[in-house]
This record gives structure tokens, C-alpha cells and sequence, in this order.
């Protein structure tokens, strides 16, 4: 049984039907990359698997059970977590206290030393404000207190949006470091060497709708589909 099980699923802001019968499968311990051009359904994709934005119809299973049509807070518990694209860290607190909040309500949780092993550098910024966070330590933040949860599932929106390169570099070892110790994740980016550096498969979504599933080498192979979809 696979993870995440997605069949038939539509999803509609208001009159505006966006997603378009998008079905998709994440196997235990795989990372899957979520590709396609600004305004193709990435994130709303993400946010109907999270329960942000509800699908009008189709099917969503996490780990055996329908989840589709459930609450944000429901499916956090059930193990999903969704780090969006602009962060929602809380600029008051400091670095350990966002992550302590952030555990509270899980069932499971990482302890903060292992947290800190993962991101040395939220260890040294542990007492500094979240608004004095650069960019970069910000997104570690973000996805720190994603895994603070121990979750089944992470899905990761634009994670290493706006950030420099040398600093994408260091967050994309993280990233390998947590699916080589066997963390299943989603991920969608705009940088699509690095999101395809990282999945053991991809899809992609033109217009809602699903139009490419395989490996990272099956696309590499098919220039017509990263021109066409993608734009390289
Ligand atoms: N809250 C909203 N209300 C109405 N329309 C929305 C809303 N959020 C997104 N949309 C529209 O839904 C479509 C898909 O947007 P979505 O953000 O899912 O795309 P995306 O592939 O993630 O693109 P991007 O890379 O630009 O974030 C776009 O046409 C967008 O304008």
C-alpha cells in the first residue's frame, strides 16, 4: 500500500476549476518532485493534500485511511506537514521556542538535539527572533519545525525560493540527507535540476491536469516534455 494514494481529485477556488482529476502515488522512503510552470496547480495540489483548501471531489489516502475533505489540523495529526512557500514562522519568538510550539499537539515528536543535528546552524541561532532570521535560516526553521512532528509525510512548497546559491546547496544536502535516512517527501520547485537532483520520480501538472509521470532520467530524456512543460 502506497503512502499517499491520490485518485480523481478536483479542486476549484470559487467558479475557477484548477485542478483537473489529478491522480498520484508517494511509495514509503520516496521523494517525489511536483514540476510545472507558474500558476499549474503545484501548490494547490499540496494545499488540497493538506486540507488548506478543500477538494470538491476524488480521493485522498494517507497511510490506509480517506483524508480527503478532513481538517488542516486532522491530517497534521494523522502525520502530513506542509511547509508553505512563504514560511509562517513566528517572527516574535525565538528559534527554539517557534520549535517547541510547534511540537506541542504531536503524537510523536523529534527531540531538539536531533533537530540541531540536522540544522547546526538553528543550534547557534537558537535564542535569536524568528524576523532576525536571514532568508535561508528562515527555511531551515520552517522545515525544522515540520520534522519536529516526525512526520509520515512532508511536503515541501518552493523551498529554496529566493534563497542564494550557495545557500540552496547546503539546504538541498539537508533535504538528501533526511530522504536517505529514509523520509518520504514532496516536493515542488521552480529549480528543477535540483528538485530532479533529489526524486526518485516526478510529475507534472499543466493547466491542473497531470501530463508527465517517471523518473528523473525518463524526463531528462524526453527534452520535448521539460521544453513544452517546463520551459528548458
Ligand atoms: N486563493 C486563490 N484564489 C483564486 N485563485 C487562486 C488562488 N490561489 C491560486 N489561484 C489560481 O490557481 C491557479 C494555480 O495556482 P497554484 O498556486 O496552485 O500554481 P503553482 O503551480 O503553485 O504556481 P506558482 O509556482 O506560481 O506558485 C493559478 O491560476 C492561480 O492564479
Amino acid at each position: 500500500m502506497s503512502l499517499l494514494e491520490v485518485a480523481g481529485l478536483n479542486t476549484f477556488y470559487g467558479d475557477s476549476h484548477i485542478l483537473f482529476d489529478v491522480s498520484m502515488h508517494v511509495e514509503r522512503n520516496e521523494v517525489v518532485a511536483l514540476l510545472g510552470r507558474n500558476g499549474a496547480g503545484k501548490s494547490t495540489t499540496l494545499k488540497s493534500l493538506m486540507g488548506v483548501v478543500t477538494p470538491r471531489s476524488g480521493s485522498v489516502k494517507f497511510d490506509g485511511t480517506e483524508i480527503a475533505g478532513k481538517k488542516s489540523h486532522a491530517i497534521a495529526l494523522a502525520g502530513m506537514q506542509l511547509v508553505h512557500e512563504d514560511r509562517r514562522i513566528f517572527g516574535s519568538l525565538n528559534v527554539e521556542e517557534n520549535l517547541v510550539l510547534a511540537s506541542l499537539s504531536a503524537s510523536e515528536k523529534w527531540p531538539l538535539e536531533r533537530i540541531y543535528d540536522t540544522f547546526p546552524r538553528l543550534k547557534e541561532r537558537r535564542t535569536s527572533r524568528g524576523t532576525d532570521l536571514s532568508g535561508g535560516e528562515q527555511q531551515m526553521l520552517a522545515i525544522a519545525r515540520a520534522l519536529i512532528r516526525s512526520p509520515k509525510l512532508i511536503l515541501l512548497d518552493e523551498p529554496f525560493e529566493g534563497l542564494a546559491p550557495i545557500i540552496v546547496r547546503d539546504l538541498l544536502a539537508v533535504c538528501k540527507k533526511l530522504a536517505a535516512d529514509g523520509q518520504t517527501i514532496v516536493i515542488v520547485e521552480q529549480n528543477i535540476a535540483a528538485a530532479l537532483s533529489i526524486a526518485n520520480r516526478t510529475y507534472i501538472l499543466n493547466n491542473g491536469h497531470v501530463v508527465f509521470d517517471g523518473t528523473p532520467q525518463d524526463l531528462k530524456a524526453k527534452p520535448e516534455i521539460l521544453h513544452r512543460y517546463l520551459g528548458v
